[in-house]
């Protein structure tokens, strides 16, 4: 098949019966023509539309080497540095069409699969059985353009102790049986964005497992299909209120949503679980196989799209109301391109200094993108919202509504609520914009996501830190104070 179309996409989403709850109710229509999820379904059919559209079609598809077909670029196993840009350009093609407030696009997930697809050493240290099912996994995800949801953490219970240990043991998702031809687990997992729109659901490691007999039902990797018998998901309120684009720009285009997962005895065929026990593994499964590499690699592309198009909003604002002449305004558009810049500057040294793997990978330099995955999330993110928030001020409340310009009090509205350079509609459009990214529920849920997404920020610093060499700098620093003299 190769590259899907967005029809492709949507009839075989429409085909499929996840079992899904939300608002009480049991979906019982189909998928892509749920309130909840129809307008993130049909934003996702335009993605998958790009990879035929001849102005991106070169960019976002390459030739499959096993059938000669056009599939997505962010399957390609970059072997150079010139194959690390042509997965960042595919990255950038979706990026900007979402603006990067898509989070979870195809290429997200499809790099986690590429990496770990090839990290043949990696899987061999349990058995190399496990790296030729990946590889088939992938292949199979690759050949059919498969939309993945992933999950990897214990349900919030308890977190003074183990995800072993939620509930005795019995609410974290684990292995329960293993029989000849599979496994079968039990319990839940948080969080699966994604989840009512995806094809397949990648359950991969908590990397977090302590290495204990206690841990060995929980040490494993595996896929299934989203309608996998005994799959459950319970999703969260929508924050897409089915408003018009007008209203809400953002959600209602881009409002992706969360899942708790459930697994009520889900069979796995052996051919999908990908890792079972070995919990040291378990725990590198994302840092020595080279998917946090290349998922970051996506990762810094999305949120780069997502910095550029917040400097452009808070221009536009600026311009329309007549403060981009004050110096503090000034200041933090300097900001705004500061991080901008910079994060350029991040995703061409991590492609500079990549390297070839013990599998042949050519992988972006990690301690560069994991500098950025710090850094984003606590830094650059919460600030985005705030400038917007900022240079609106009470414009983000003295908004008129699409509705109002069809009423009777449209003449006050247009005279009382034009901007400077702008009539009352366009300014309302343009600040309705601006509220949807900074303090509606949508940009509230977008806020959350940057900070946690990857993991909580508290511990990928301590990470970070553990990791980094310091050994040399603070040789130098014991240097310069045992030093006599000039
Ligand atoms: C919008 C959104 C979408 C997401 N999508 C996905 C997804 O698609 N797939 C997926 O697998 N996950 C997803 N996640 C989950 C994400 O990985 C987690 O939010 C993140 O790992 C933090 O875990 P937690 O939410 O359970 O927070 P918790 O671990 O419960 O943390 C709560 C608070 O307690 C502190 N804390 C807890 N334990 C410790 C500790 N041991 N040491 C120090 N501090 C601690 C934290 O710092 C935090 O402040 C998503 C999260 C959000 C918010």
């Amino acid at each position: 098949m190769g590259a899907r179309t967005g029809q492709q996409y949507l009839d075989k989403l429409n085909a499929m019966t996840p079992e899904l709850y939300i608002d009480g109710e049991k979906v019982t229509s189909k998928v892509a023509e749920h309130p909840a999820f129809r307008n993130n379904a049909l934003t996702y059919a335009k993605l998958f539309d790009l990879q035929h559209d001849p102005a991106h079609r070169d960019v976002l598809t390459y030739e499959s080497p096993t059938t000669g077909e056009r599939v997505g670029t962010s399957f390609l196993v970059p072997r150079t540095e010139e194959d690390l840009k042509r997965r960042r350009a595919a990255f950038s093609a979706w990026a900007q069409y979402s603006h990067g407030f898509l989070g979870r696009t195809g290429d997200y997930m499809n790099s986690s699969l590429t990496a770990l697809a090839t990290a043949k050493k990696f899987f061999s240290r349990a058995d190399p059985v496990f790296g030729e099912r990946i590889e088939k996994y992938y292949e199979m995800a690759r050949e059919n353009d498969l939309l993945a949801t992933h999950t990897l953490i214990p349900p919030q219970v308890n977190r003074s102790v183990s995800g072993s240990q939620q509930g005795g043991g019995n609410l974290s998702a684990k292995v329960v049986e293993e029989r000849e031809d599979g496994i079968v687990v039990r319990g839940a997992r948080m969080l699966a964005t994604i989840a009512p729109i995806a094809d397949e659901l990648l359950v991969f490691p908590s990397t977090v497992l302590r290495g204990t007999p206690e841990d060995a039902p929980y040490s494993y990797a595996f896929a299934v299909p989203n309608d996998a018998p005994g799959l459950k998901y319970f999703c969260r309120a929508g924050l897409d209120h089915g408003r018009s684009h007008f209203d809400e720009p953002l959600a209602s285009r881009f409002e992706e949503m969360d899942a708790v997962v459930v697994f009520d005895d889900v069979f796995v065929p052996n051919e999908r679980v990908f890792l079972l026990g070995h919990p040291e593994l378990c725990n590198a499964w994302y840092s020595e196989t080279g998917a946090g590499a290349l998922m970051t690699h996506q990762v810094v592309t999305r949120t780069l799209a997502k910095t550029e198009f917040y400097l452009g909003l808070a221009s536009e604002l600026a311009a329309a109301i007549g403060i981009g002449g004050f110096q503090h305004i000034q200041q933090d558009l300097s900001e705004l391109i500061s991080y901008v810049e910079i994060e350029k500057a991040v995703l061409r040294a991590a492609e500079a200094d990549g390297a070839v793997s013990e599998d042949g990978v050519f992988l972006p330099k990690w301690e560069v993108l994991n500098a950025a995955r710090n850094w984003y999330p606590t830094k650059v993110s919460p600030r985005l919202t705030e400038i917007i928030r900022k240079f609106s001020a009470s414009g983000l409340m003295a908004l008129p509504g699409e509705a109002d310009f069809e009423a009777e009090g449209r003449p006050d509205i247009d005279v009382y609520l034009q901007s400077a350079t702008l009539p009352a509609k366009d300014r309302a459009r343009l600040f309705k914009l601006a509220l949807d990214a900074s303090v509606s529920s949508f940009a509230g849920r977008e806020s959350l996501y940057e900070y946690f997404f990857f993991g909580d920020p508290v511990r990928m610093a301590g990470a970070q830190v553990n990791a980094y060499p310091r050994e040399a700098l603070q040789e130098r620093v014991r240097e310069l104070l045992a030093r006599e003299g000039q």
